[in-house]
């Protein structure tokens, strides 16, 4: 995984392994004597000049837990992340850490060897602990994990609604009722228990996007929904925003719009709602743009950009014609994403095991996801 800008000789750079087996999370104990002393880590250690991420990833999990990764389980990378502490006093440059975060999922065999340890190789404490206690603060982490996790948060596997249209030059008329009745029984029948669902409507007026995402909402109260980011603002503005919204969306267009911004100096134009940024990409240009994006965001403690779409990934139902990226150039582009990339296009919850040999991270659908047979994963 390389950096954003060459701008890596500033930093120094850490392998991070987020190790799990399932919902179950492996977590290490810093000694009081190191650097962020006294708290819970993901294992990972300083990268050598002479090495790559992933090698300095696989090396410091052998060291620390006797654990060789590259045997069995799958390694993919999550993101990175720039991070400067300010609990150092000299001025020296150690300070500033750059996070090389991998996801490594261990193996049925891995783990039953592994459960029961409560050391490491260097003596330090290992604990096992579970998704719900991690991502609920219960161990206190080094600051700059405060992004993994939020990272980890968003589900493996979204749905994507279809597409509502609407009559904007006559509001919602008897024809546009129908189908809004007919759009929400569909959702309502066919979404699974519980699943993370991004709700892409066509583009109309706030209110009456804002009208079915409600509507949506109080009939499904198990979902974790994703909204455009104008409408997210609209919604708060008026204070009407459903709990279940857990993350802003932005389109390539408003991605693009924000780096434009960037690159002009000023600000985004992103609220300052602290809910946490998805945004779809298609080209290396736009990666890019996600990188730079999430990197001001850390800068400036707003809202973290927590999930990239990458599409499409392989041809589709409705747009077979459509050049796709296939799964050779999918795995280059996710390799150079600083933000957990969620494959879409063409694929099926099924498919999660081969986006992240791939470099991806999450999955996301429409057709084979909106089903009620589908089981999380
Ligand atoms: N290992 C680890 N380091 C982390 C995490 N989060 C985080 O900010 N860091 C920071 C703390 C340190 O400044 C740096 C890692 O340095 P380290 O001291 O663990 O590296 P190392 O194992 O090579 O140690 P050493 O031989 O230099 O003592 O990265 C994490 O989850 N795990």
């Amino acid at each position: 995984m390389s950096t954003a800008s060459g701008e890596r000789m500033k930093y120094i750079d850490v392998a991070v392994a987020v190790i799990h087996y399932q919902e179950k999370y492996l977590l290490g104990y810093r000694g009081s004597h190191q650097h962020q002393g006294d708290r819970y880590e993901f294992v990972g250690g300083k990268i050598e000049a002479s090495e790559q991420p992933k090698q300095a990833l696989i090396r410091e999990v052998y060291e620390e837990i006797g654990l060789d990764i590259t045997s069995d389980g799958c390694i993919n990378p999550l993101g990175v992340l720039r991070h400067e502490y300010l609990d150092i006093s000299d001025t020296d440059r150690s300070k500033t850490v750059c996070l090389h975060v991998f996801r490594v999922q261990l193996s049925p065999d891995q783990f039953a060897v592994f459960r029961d340890k409560t050391q490491g190789c260097e003596g330090q404490r290992l604990h096992w602990v579970s998704k719900q206690r991690l991502l609920d603060n219960q161990y206190v982490l080094p600051e700059a994990n405060q992004s993994i996790l939020q990272w980890l948060r968003l589900d493996d596997v979204i749905c994507i609604t279809n597409q509502l249209s609407f009559n904007d030059t006559q509001g919602l008329d008897a024809v546009t009722e129908q189908s809004l009745v007919q759009w929400l029984e569909y959702h309502h029948q066919s979404l699974p228990q519980s699943a993370t669902v991004y709700v892409r409507l066509a583009s109309s007026s706030l209110k009456q996007q804002g009208r079915v995402v409600l509507k949506l909402c109080a009939r499904r109260t198990d979902l974790n929904v994703i909204i455009q980011q104008p409408l997210a603002d609209y919604l708060s503005q008026t204070n009407k925003l459903p709990v279940q919204v857990i993350a802003q969306h932005l389109t390539q267009a408003m991605l693009e719009h924000q780096l434009q911004q960037l690159q002009h100096g000023k600000n985004t134009s992103i609220s300052q709602l602290s809910l946490p940024i998805t945004v779809s990409c298609h080209s290396q240009y736009q990666i890019q743009a996600v990188n730079i994006l999430a990197q001001y965001q850390l800068n400036h403690k707003l809202a973290p950009v927590i999930g990239a779409y990458l599409s499409p990934v392989q041809p589709t139902q409705t747009h077979p014609e459509q050049p796709c990226l296939g799964w050779e150039q999918f795995a280059i582009l996710a390799e150079h994403c600083e933000v957990p990339v969620i494959a879409l296009g063409g694929l099926a919850p099924q498919d999660l095991a081969t986006v992240r040999r791939n470099n991806g991270d999450k999955v996301a659908g429409i057709r084979q996801f909106l089903t009620q047979e589908h089981q999380k994963i």
